[in-house]
């Protein structure tokens, strides 16, 4: 990863407070995971932010290192990252999500 995509990426999660790195929109997700991702964050009625990867190969292969994990979707929270589609349904499912949200202070949506 360059130097420049890099800092794009450090600027991206700087400035939101929920991002979902995915493939397609909320609207139009163009996978599963991702899908699966969205309804996740759509459930918790949190403002989220999100990058479509298929519109940006810099970033797209850019996060995987940043992260250090090999796949999308990918959600930062105050700039932290914590994980994918599978961790994000765990997580939701033990209601860790939620109360890490509630716990950094996130913004309801709305
Ligand atoms: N089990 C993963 C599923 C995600 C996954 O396998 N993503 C693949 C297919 S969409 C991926 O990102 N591959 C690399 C790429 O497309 O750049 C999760 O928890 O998020
Ligand atoms: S695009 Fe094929 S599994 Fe995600």
């Amino acid at each position: 990863m360059t130097e420049a995509v890099e800092t794009r990426i450090a600027q991206i999660v700087r400035s939101h407070d929920v991002v979902l790195f995915m493939k397609g929109t909320p609207l139009f997700p163009q996978c599963g995971f991702s899908s699966k991702a969205i309804a996740i964050l759509e459930h918790l009625g949190v403002d989220y932010d999100s990058v479509d990867v298929l519109q940006d190969q810099e970033i797209r292969q850019g996060i995987k290192s940043f992260s250090d994990w090999p796949t999308i979707p990918q959600l930062y929270v105050k700039g932290e990252f914590v994980g994918g589609s599978d961790i994000m349904m765990e997580m939701y499912e033990a209601g860790e999500l939620q109360a890490m949200m509630d716990e950094q202070g996130v913004a309801k949506a709305g």
